[in-house]
């Protein structure tokens, strides 16, 4: 059965502010946008127009969390839930009776079978909406004193999407006479008198308005997600010539030479960068950054690891642990390796505990033990998404 889908996603997510001040419907959850999840699961049960609210600068926003997918739109929504709503119901050029989905794009964890108990639920309703029962008991409260406990048999959490005719839907919105702006679509089909039922919904489709609740969120894709641990190592190496520091592992260090190489050679940044993109099986640094190029001329390989360690999320992964081996006679790397370790871990968002920086000579043979060059290799651990 196909219908209309209308998913809101023009709110500024304002009780899930986080540092980055990116409203949440744009953020990554389980490395992919959080809108595209809903609009994903919406087209793969048989949306044939879904309908993507945003705020007037949210365009742009939205083709980039919706790239490669055909069968949406955007729309401009207002300066509520309902306006929204009633933006992306304005919208749809469908049959009047046409079934449509509305959906909350902050709850990107929507499955088929909720969508397909609302669809049968239509057969006999004017209305439907998937909701889960009130597990605490509730209070009522006058400052921090209680004045009554709440009967809460009957009482339901609504979650959406919320499911209606179209023609039914906008018939309700018509009659609609209350000030308040409802905070649910089933409200206003209610008021007017409409038959509207529950179906059984979905822990997973909580919605996303607290900071913890995407760790709650990021917590259950993971539970459900197998993962394969994967292993890349890298190596790299440079040669010695006049300078006055060195940078390796993201710290620069006072010496009486320098590395060279097109960006800022360091050795350390480098191995590992290639070691993570050996574990993604995604070429290597000069597949990414080439040396040919001049924007990388004397660049921070800071930015190299940066971008492997993103290209990891980007697959719905994590950087589990790293270890890097400087091999140089000089300088001597114990002083500086908390600092690096420190530095690497930043980079990477990593704890402290899963970062190791060592250090070997050898023994004055080679290039390395000669003073020709400093040599680099790295292991990197990452989890995946198994395919
Ligand atoms: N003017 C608005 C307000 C909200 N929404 C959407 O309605 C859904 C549920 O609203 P809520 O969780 O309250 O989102 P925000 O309004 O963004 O959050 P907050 O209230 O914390 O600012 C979200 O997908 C949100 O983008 C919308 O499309 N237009
Ligand atoms: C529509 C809704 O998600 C159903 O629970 C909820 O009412 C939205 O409320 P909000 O205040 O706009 O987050």
């Amino acid at each position: 059965m196909t219908f209309a889908a209308i998913v809101v996603a023009a709110g500024t997510g304002s009780r899930a502010a986080n540092p980055a001040g990116i409203a949440k419907q744009w953020r990554l959850l389980g490395g992919k946008p959080v809108l595209r999840w809903s609009v994903e699961a919406l087209l793969a049960a048989g949306a044939d127009d879904v309908a993507v609210v945003v705020s007037e600068d949210g365009h742009e926003a939205a083709a980039a969390a919706l790239s490669g997918l055909t069968g949406w739109r955007s729309v401009t929504g207002g300066a509520t839930r309902a306006d929204s709503v009633r933006a992306g119901l304005a919208s749809l050029t469908g049959p009047a009776d046409q079934i449509v989905l509305i959906h909350d794009a902050a709850r990107p964890l929507l499955g088929e079978a909720v969508i397909r108990r609302l669809l049968t639920a239509l057969d006999t309703a004017d209305g439907a909406l998937p909701a889960l029962p009130v597990a605490d008991t509730l209070k009522k409260t006058s400052g921090d004193a209680i004045t009554g406990t709440v009967d809460r048999d009957h009482l339901w959490r609504a979650q959406t999407p919320q499911a209606f005719r179209r023609d039914r839907l906008e018939a309700a919105w018509a009659n609609w006479t209350s000030a308040g702006s409802p905070t649910d679509d089933c409200a206003v089909v209610e008021a007017d008198g409409g038959k509207v039922v529950v179906v059984e919904g979905d822990a997973r489709l909580m919605k996303l308005t607290f900071p913890e609740d995407f760790a709650m969120a990021e917590a259950l894709i993971a539970s459900e997600t197998r993962m394969q641990t994967r292993v890349g190592s890298g190596f790299d190496a440079h040669r010695w010539g006049p300078g006055g520091s060195v940078w390796l592992c993201g710290v620069e260090i006072p010496h009486d030479q320098t590395l060279i190489g097109h960006s800022d050679a360091d050795a350390g940044l480098h191995a590992l960068t290639d070691a993570i993109l050996g574990a993604l099986c995604d070429g290597d640094i000069g597949d990414h950054f080439p040396p040919t190029d001049p924007k990388w001329k004397g660049a921070s390989s800071d930015r190299f690891l940066e971008y492997a360690a993103e290209k990891v999320t980007a697959r719905g992964g994590r950087m589990v642990h790293v270890d890097v081996t400087l091999i140089c006679e000089r300088p001597k790397v114990k002083p500086h390796r908390q600092a690096m370790r420190e530095r690497i871990a930043a980079i990477l968002s990593l704890p402290l505990d899963a970062v190791s920086v060592k250090a070997t000579t050898t023994e004055a043979m080679g290039f390395t033990g000669r003073g020709e060059g400093l040599a680099a290799q790295a292991v990197a651990t990452i989890e995946l998404p198994a395919a």
